[in-house]
């Protein structure tokens, strides 16, 4: 049977595990922002597929199921995986998109690097994917690409399906013209990302940049323009835009461009912290910790995440304010994507060594200043660390949004707590009432933890009530409904619109 909805996202939704000689398939372990968002309402699709690459030898693929069914979800929608092999994987996936386009796509360009990567490979994976896609779409479904590892399928399912519906969200930044332009291989993938009816991205920024980038490489047209929805601060955060393009015509087609941040289960994540479980695990915490303020930082192991910048901080703080010495405790996770990716290395061992220095040098026989994990944290006690802190730290140098932001908030279901939040993330532009800081500034990052540390318990309530209602009001079905809605805005006059 043919899905009228067709996600692409190059992640499987689960970790599949063999137990007694059994294939089970377990929620993912590692730290990813976008498997948990999309898997919320393909489980409940009425007739879905999501596709998805496999590692597999040669001697497997002979041999496996191509599709399963995931585990509390309707026989209807189904992951269809392409089994690649481990050389397609790494050269695909660690090299050519975490080398060479992930540090352009962050506005990292000293980081790319371009030797080693296999454009040919990419190209027959985003093949891949698209194939899969025609085959498994009815000619009114929607087909929904999750970012930059597939590029270029809109290219090529446009080829075979003229009038499909093709959507497009980027979970990372976009970057401005001048740093996107770097990449070599600039043409193709705007040419395809032409070829899409909708192209989202979290905040108007990105929307902006990729209209530059657009404008800079081919002769669009901008048919409409129009200030950015209320969601946004629209002037005086870094990553402010009071104005965004809306639609571009190019060839006869029209790309509607929109702005759409990601949203989070608040109601979930208040029904975990609230449950006897993590009750009991906070109690925990706080009967460790006494009267101790409690930070807490968690995220992937990226140079982009401003790690190193936190960190330094924090050394900062301990040396300039030594009475805090034995009164504040920063837990932090520092977990990798995937294992072998040596992009992350340097990253890594850069953490590692900090917080060996940081403990080494302050800690003493009933303290230590940061407990530090490296491997990722049970759901249940991620919460409760949340949940219990009196500070999220949020330091990055660049993030397309960050969840961790918003689901510490919903963790505090607007008590109490202060979100130190960078103002070089995406969810910075849609959360005015954190503490927004610059950590590209050792001033402004010094300042912004002493505010955070200070701040009485009403101005934290008052903060964090109005942060409350924009996660609620912007949760992550807002953020499906909100992308249904505009797939459905793009039907051109006189074509039916989507059911
Ligand atoms: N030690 C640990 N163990 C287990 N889980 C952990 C963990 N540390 C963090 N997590 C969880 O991992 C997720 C990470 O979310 P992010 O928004 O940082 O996503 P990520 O960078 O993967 O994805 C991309 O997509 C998302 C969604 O679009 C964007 O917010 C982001 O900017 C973009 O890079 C959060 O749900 C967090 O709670
Ligand atoms: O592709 P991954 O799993 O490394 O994902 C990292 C980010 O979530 C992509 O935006």
């Amino acid at each position: 049977m043919k899905s009228s909805l067709v996600i692409l996202y190059h992640r499987e939704p689960y970790d599949e595990v063999v137990v007694d000689g059994k294939t089970v398939y377990r929620d993912k372990k590692s730290p990813n922002g976008i498997v948990p968002t999309l898997k919320t309402f393909f489980a409940n699709a009425e007739s879905a597929t999501w596709i998805a690459w496999k590692q597999m030898t040669a001697k497997q693929q002979s041999n496996f199921e191509e599709r399963v069914v995931m585990e509390g979800g309707k026989e209807s929608s189904q992951v269809r995986r392409i089994p690649l092999s481990a050389q397609q994987v790494k050269d695909f996936y660690y090299i050519t998109a975490k080398e060479a386009f992930w540090p352009i796509l962050h506005s990292f360009p000293e980081h790319f690097t371009y030797e080693s990567s296999d454009w040919d490979n990419f190209k027959a994976i985003n093949q891949l994917f698209a194939d899969a896609a025609c085959e498994d779409a009815a000619e009114d479904a929607l087909i929904w690409i999750h970012d930059y590892n597939l590029w270029l399928t809109p290219y090529y399912i446009r080829q075979k399906m003229p009038n499909v519906k093709i959507a497009f969200f980027h979970h990372t930044p976009f970057p401005a013209a001048d740093v996107f332009n770097i990449l070599h291989w600039r043409e193709a993938i705007v040419d395809s990302l032409l070829c899409c009816d909708l192209c989202g991205f979290h905040i108007p920024r990105y929307v902006e940049n990729f209209a530059g980038v657009a404008r800079s490489l081919r002769d669009v047209k901008t048919v409409e323009r129009g200030p950015v929805r209320e969601a946004f601060t629209p002037h005086g955060v870094a990553l402010s835009e009071p104005d965004m393009t809306t639609k571009l015509s190019y060839q006869g087609r029209t790309v509607h461009l929109d702005a759409f941040p990601v949203g989070t289960h608040p109601q979930y994540i208040a029904d975990v912290v609230n449950s006897e479980k993590v009750q009991a695990s906070i109690k925990q915490i706080r009967d460790d910790i006494g009267d101790n303020k409690l930070i807490v930082s968690a995220g992937r192991v990226d140079y982009v995440k401003g790690a190193k910048e936190m960190l330094l901080c924090y050394e900062r703080l301990l040396t300039r304010r030594p009475e805090l010495q034995g009164k504040v405790n920063l837990v932090m996770t520092a977990v990798k994507a995937a294992a072998g990716m040596r992009v992350y290395k340097t990253a890594q061992s850069q953490i590692e060594q900090m917080v060996g220095k940081i403990n080494g040098r302050f800690s003493k026989l009933n303290w230590t200043p940061i407990l530090l994990f490296t491997e990722p944290v049970p759901y249940h006690e991620l919460m409760a660390f949340y949940g219990t802190a009196d500070i999220a730290w949020i330091p990055p140098l660049r993030d397309g949004l960050n969840l961790v932001a918003k689901e510490y908030i919903a963790a505090h279901q607007g008590r109490d707590g202060v979100l130190i939040l960078s103002e070089f993330t995406g969810s910075a532009v849609e959360l005015p009432d954190a503490v927004l800081t610059n950590p590209y500034s050792d001033k402004h990052m010094d300042e912004s933890i002493d505010q955070a540390l200070a701040m009485s318990p009403e101005e934290q309530q008052e903060r964090m009530q109005r942060l409350h209602q924009v996660v609620l009001q912007y949760d992550v079905k807002e953020w499906a409904n909100h992308m249904f809605r505009a797939a459905n805005a793009t039907a051109s006059p006189g074509e039916p619109a989507l059911v």
